[in-house]
């Protein structure tokens, strides 16, 4: 994989980031103990990250594309108003079934909500609207999810797009894999439609948020 940031930089911020909690961290190291790519987890920064963006956005309804072991619902549910939801969607049933355990021990068992199958079907069973989506699975479909999620998407609503950079491959001509070339498709549709406001935050790996454009007053 491509280096894209100046080596060392990472782990510098990590360094001086909040740590997880407990919690997190015990998920954190079943996950390195249990899964084949523990490196899927958000991390300590990204978490962080989200968490001061939601403490702003404070979203009722959230939506997630890609549960994995569950760090990423449980870093953002820390930070949401207490009637807050999320509905988590993914396609393995061993991911979920270690997410379930670590969301119970944590207390969300009824706040966070884990949809096992194919996320492209499950959400287009969905109904809105959602206040905020995080799309972290997929990479190929991130096109169609954003035709699907749009509309269920609350007047104010945000989504974001993670490993919108896929480690650099989208600056790669040469680079023609499915995940690359879904991941082009999609940052050059959000940045130029009319009715979309976006920022590619090179945060970690990427992260493309996006928001309706206001009318302006
Ligand atoms: C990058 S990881 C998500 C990481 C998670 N958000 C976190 O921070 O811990 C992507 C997850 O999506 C799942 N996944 C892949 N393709 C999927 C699909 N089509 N539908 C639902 N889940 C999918 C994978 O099994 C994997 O657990």
């Amino acid at each position: 994989m491509k280096v894209i940031t100046i080596p060392g930089v990472e782990e510098y911020a990590a360094a001086h980031t909040t740590a997880d909690p407990d919690h997190l961290l015990d998920l954190a190291a079943e996950t390195r103990a249990r899964c084949e790519r523990p490196h899927m987890m958000i991390g300590p920064v990204e978490a962080r990250f989200l968490q001061f963006f939601l403490l702003t956005l404070q979203p009722k309804r959230v939506l997630e594309v890609g549960t994995f072991t569950g760090y990423s619902s449980l870093s953002m549910i820390e930070v949401l108003p207490p009637d807050a939801e999320i509905t988590t969607c993914e396609i393995s049933q061993e991911h979920a079934d270690i997410a379930r355990k670590h969301i119970a021990a944590a207390g969300y068992g009824d706040r966070i909500s884990v949809r096992v199958g194919p996320a492209l079907e499950t959400v287009s069973t969905l109904t809105g609207p959602y206040d905020f989506v995080l799309l972290d699975a997929d990479q190929r479909h991130f096109p169609e999810y954003l035709d699907l999620v749009l509309p269920l998407l609350s007047e104010d609503g945000v989504v974001v797009a993670d490993n919108v950079l896929w480690s650099g491959a989208v600056l790669d001509p040469e680079d023609s894999e499915p995940a690359t070339e879904g991941i082009r498709r999609f940052n050059d549709t959000v940045v130029a439609r009319p009715d979309l406001v976006c920022v590619l935050a090179s945060v970690r790996d990427g992260m493309m948020f996006i928001r309706r454009k206001k009318a302006t007053r």
